[in-house]
């Protein structure tokens, strides 16, 4: 079945979906409405005068007019009010609902989503409460998040052994007004706060348990856990959680965050925290190929070892609508749940799609990667787009595929990638670029490309080419990516001798 979650363009289709079923849904409910008020006209036409007594009756059937019209009504109309009531109304519709149901996003779709909204209160380390009342990166949206979505987050990170978090999610959810109708959302959806007080006390317990006994194994935590909780009585533990739901936000809160020896330099990046470079220049690069002596193309300094550069302007708007109209099919997508590799962790969540054939627009960019870096990509034209879903990422990680066991001459033939080439295709919140050991944050800018090498001179992987992607907060994130391996290379790029490297 189809990932939704992946990228922007799947998540898209889910409108869709859901308007076709709230259309049905409208539909069957008017039909059930028709059909209630047909009922109730009938039921008016067989109202008559209440007969208590038993004379009151006698006297009723001892009218020929009465009795021939009561025994009418039963022979004839009863069984055709019986077909009316009987009669299914609405079983087209009923019908394209379950239909529409199988299109639903399944557990996997559920489950990217939640870690992609626990990838961003996370990685930018965002006040749960304020992501709940709709406040996301400084911009307030007409949209909060109602009590079912806040226990939906506590329980995905409960799931995840994230008792902080769940703690704070929880709290938020029972802090909030019932909306109007909850008794009846109760009904049908089930009771949303049905032990939800136990599970909030339950985090709380967990947490500090985990933290003062770290000598107790997990399963032998939650045992003694359960035990506890078992032995309260019930005014003890409304006790214990009322004084703790009248904590303000913030003792809540910090309950919930990222703990300082977790936080990475991929999240300090994200965050924006990094210290400043200065003695970068901008300039025009004229000269890398004869036509930017026509056409110079601007170029900023990233980095100067290893040398990254950020072009400006080098990919119009109209190519970047070329480029989405060629990957209108693309690839299901790599997410944390369905990966290429199952046995691996997440790192990825993206729709990609390779751009094999030599197209005039395939051979258009290809020259500008020439005409930017003077590189040769006659062996291998092909671009790589991706697009990336909401609070997509990928992990920090290596774009050179020489490890122990794969040598370089066996990346097709090819050589290791030498150097990379981001085409950034869309504006967004969030989704840098950060260089987790070179300690830079490059924000993605729609129309330029970043250029980098991933390895030295002589061939052999450097390792402070690593790099990754910040979590999507708002937008669609479309990238084209090129990676230029390094045989071709051969007389275009200048090889110089890599500086000695301490012995250890
Ligand atoms: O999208 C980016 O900024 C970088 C993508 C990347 O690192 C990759 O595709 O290998
Ligand atoms: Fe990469």
């Amino acid at each position: 079945s189809e990932m939704y979650t992946s990228s922007v363009l799947g998540l898209v289709k889910l409108l869709d979906i859901e308007n076709k079923f709230v259309l049905h849904m409208k539909e069957y409910a008017e039909a059930q409405e028709q059909k209630l008020e047909t009922l109730k006209i009938y039921l008016k036409t067989l109202e008559r005068v209440a007969l208590k007594s038993k004379k009151e009756q006698n006297e009723f059937v001892s009218n020929p007019l009465q009795v021939f019209s009561l025994i009418r009504r039963l022979r004839e109309d009863w069984p055709k009010l019986q077909v009316l009531t009987k009669a299914e109304v609405g079983a087209e519709q009923l019908q394209a609902m379950t239909e529409l149901l199988d299109l639903a996003p399944t557990k996997e779709d559920m489950d990217e989503t939640l870690e992609g909204m626990d990838r961003i209160e996370v990685t930018y380390d965002f006040n749960p409460f304020d992501i709940a009342k709709g406040l996301l990166n400084g911009q307030q949206f007409n949209h909060t998040l109602s009590i079912r979505d806040c226990l939906a987050m506590a329980r995905h990170k409960y799931g995840n052994k994230n008792y902080g978090g769940a703690f704070v999610w929880y709290s938020i959810a029972l802090k909030r007004e019932r909306e109007p109708n909850s008794f009846t959302y109760d009904k049908v959806l089930g009771g949303a706060l049905d032990g939800v007080r136990e599970q909030f006390a339950r985090m709380r317990i967990l947490k500090d348990m985990t933290e003062n006994e770290p000598l107790l194994s997990e399963k032998q935590v939650r045992e003694r856990v359960d035990k506890i909780l078992k032995s309260a009585n019930s005014t003890a533990l409304d006790y214990f959680v009322n004084e703790l739901l009248e904590q303000d936000d913030s003792y809540l809160m910090a309950e919930g965050k990222l703990e300082k020896s977790k936080v990475t330099s991929h999240h300090v990046g994200c965050r924006d925290q990094f210290p400043k470079r200065t003695h970068l220049t901008c300039r025009y690069n004229s000269t890398t190929t004869p036509f930017l002596k026509l056409a110079p193309l601007k170029l900023e300094e990233i980095n100067l070892d290893p040398y990254i550069v950020m072009y400006h302007n080098v990919i119009s708007d109209s190519e970047i609508e070329e480029m989405k109209r060629q990957t209108v099919n693309m690839s299901n997508g790599l997410s944390a749940f369905a990966s290429w590799n199952q046995s691996q962790p997440a790192r990825v969540v993206a729709r990609v799609k390779w751009l094999m054939n030599p197209t005039p627009f395939v051979e258009r960019l290809n020259n500008r990667i020439t005409d930017m870096t003077g590189f040769q990509l006659q062996e291998f034209p092909s671009l790589l787009v991706a697009n990336y879903g909401i609070g997509a990422f990928f992990q920090p990680h290596y774009d050179y595929v020489t490890t122990d066991r794969v040598r370089v001459e066996d990346n097709y033939g090819l050589g290791d990638r030498s150097a990379s080439v981001v085409f950034y295709a869309s504006n967004l919140e969030g989704g840098s670029t950060v260089f987790t050991e070179l300690q830079l944050t490059v924000r993605p800018q729609k129309g330029n490309s970043l250029v980098w090498y991933n390895l030295f001179d002589d061939d052999t992987p450097d390792p402070r080419s690593r790099h990754s992607v910040c979590p999507t907060i708002t937008g669609s994130r479309w990238i084209l990516i090129k990676w230029i391996h390094s045989l071709p290379q051969t007389f275009a790029k200048p090889c110089q001798a890599r500086p000695a490297q301490p012995t250890k």
